[in-house]
């Protein structure tokens, strides 16, 4: 084993066994021991000591929409990186629409993993996508190193990525299983969007009305009925309906290998406080009630939704508008949803164990990653994000980095401030100041 370089200590170390002051010894971008606090420092490494500052595992963000190549207006790996980084993330997996094109062909991943090389400040991997026409793909795609799938059941707002009907799902389905692949879903069935009230404009309860929790519902039954028929894995992206969790719940009971992922704006925004005419709150499924929002709650703390994810998917501000029918649908969440996801989970009772485990190591067990991210153990990659808890800031759109800093949590107070990230033991950022991109290309390990 090589030398250790580094050591970083801290009183406060999230690691698989609880919180403890540690210090975390590294080699070659690997954790090689969390020793006792006081453990000393090996001669030629250096010392970071984050005093009671929060030393975490690098959060695992598996739903991001970096749009590079094609809608490099709307975002690109550059500034998607970097306002990861500043939120304490040092793994993405990109998914697989906005950008042009699509990676839905082991071309056009090789064309998105060529852009993404230079400029990736973090890690980051691929989903593929599955689309009508592209059954014979996948497997190709599962080769080449994709997470898995993205299918939508309802339409995406890109004309370039078409859902798929019922029976286009169940062969996608049908041949994702035979690969022992991975389906993720964007859960919204089409019947029950067309026959709920369809009303444009600016205001926020018809936008709500018009993509009901039963669209959820409805979508996941279909989808629990399939995995079950062909043993398939299936994950549900971006959980809003409460009303789903039984449904799932009950799944898992029965064997079916369904997992879910909810959102930070789902679990921190409410319907009854977005006002009329904000397109930056638009997403789908919508962000719904309070009520609603407790319940996904409880779902985290009982273990019914596996992880949080941000789901970052932002456009060209102009693109945002007031009329919520026909404003682009996504939510820019990377540089925020740390602090967002922890000012909420502390009001609830929560520690940051619960944030890490939901953040980070299960989002990286969804992508088989939990052997070198998602923990901070031997072994491990030696990503982490230093953070200060106990101290607030107001959300300040200029301060983003992302590449248009619409946000829907303008002028919010949250607790949890980013101090430094690092990647492969090297600080990426720090205090808002960045280094070079030192991020790698994922595959999916076989
Ligand atoms: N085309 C999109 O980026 N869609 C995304 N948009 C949202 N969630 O509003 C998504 O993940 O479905
Ligand atoms: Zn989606
Ligand atoms: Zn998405």
């Amino acid at each position: 084993m090589n030398d250790v370089e580094l050591v970083l200590r801290s009183t406060r170390v999230i690691t698989p066994e609880g919180t403890r002051a540690a210090s975390v010894a590294v080699a070659d971008g690997r954790i090689t021991a969390v020793l006792p606090y006081d453990s000393g420092v090996p001669a030629g490494a250096r010392l970071e000591d984050f005093g009671d500052d929060v030393l975490l595992p690098g959060l695992v963000d598996t739903h991001v929409h970096v749009n590079d190549p094609g809608r490099t207006e709307w975002e690109g790996f550059w500034t998607a990186t970097r306002a990861a980084a500043a939120g304490g993330i040092t793994t993405l997996v990109d998914m697989p629409l906005n950008s042009l094109p699509p990676t839905t062909t082991v071309d056009h991943l090789r064309t998105k993993r060529e852009v993404a090389a230079a400029k990736a400040h973090i890690d980051v991997g691929f989903w593929g996508g599955a689309l009508p026409d592209n059954v014979k793909d996948l497997r190709p795609l599962h080769d080449a190193g994709v997470f898995g799938f993205k299918a939508f059941l309802s339409p995406s707002g890109v004309d370039e990525f078409p859902e798929l009907d019922r029976e286009q799902l169940d062969r996608s389905m049908a041949e994702i299983a035979g690969f022992g692949g991975l389906l993720i879903v964007h859960a919204e069935d089409p019947r029950h969007l067309a026959s709920a009230p369809q009303q444009g404009g600016p205001k926020y309860a018809d936008f709500l009305a018009s993509r009901p929790r039963g669209a959820e519902d409805a979508a996941i039954m279909t989808l629990i009925e399939q995995a079950r028929r062909h043993g398939a894995r299936v994950h549900v992206l971006h959980l809003s309906s409460s009303d789903a969790l039984p449904l799932i719940a009950e799944a898992r009971r029965d064997g079916v290998r369904i997992t879910v992922e909810t959102c930070p704006h789902y679990l921190t925004l409410t319907a009854e406080e977005v006002p009329d005419g904000a397109g930056e709150f638009k997403c789908c499924p919508p962000i719904r009630e309070a009520a609603n929002q407790d319940l996904l709650w409880q779902a985290l703390a009982d273990g019914t939704i596996d992880c949080v994810v941000t789901d970052h998917s932002p456009s060209t501000a102009d693109l945002k508008t007031d009329d919520f029918a026909t404003a682009w649908g996504g939510i820019s969440g990377l540089q925020l949803s740390l602090p967002a996801v922890w000012t909420e989970a502390r009001k609830r009772g929560h520690d940051l164990e619960d944030v890490v485990r939901w953040m980070s190591t299960r989002t990286a067990q969804l992508v088989g990653l939990d052997g070198r991210k998602g923990a901070i153990a031997v072994g491990r990659d030696a990503d982490f994000a230093v953070l200060a808890p106990d101290e607030t800031f107001t959300v300040d759109p200029a301060a983003l980095q992302h590449r248009n800093p619409v946000t829907a949590y303008a002028g919010r107070t949250l607790y949890g401030v980013v101090r430094s990230t690092w990647l492969r033991g090297e600080r990426v950022v720090a205090d808002g100041e960045f280094t070079d991109p030192k991020g790698r290309l994922l595959t999916r390990p076989s």
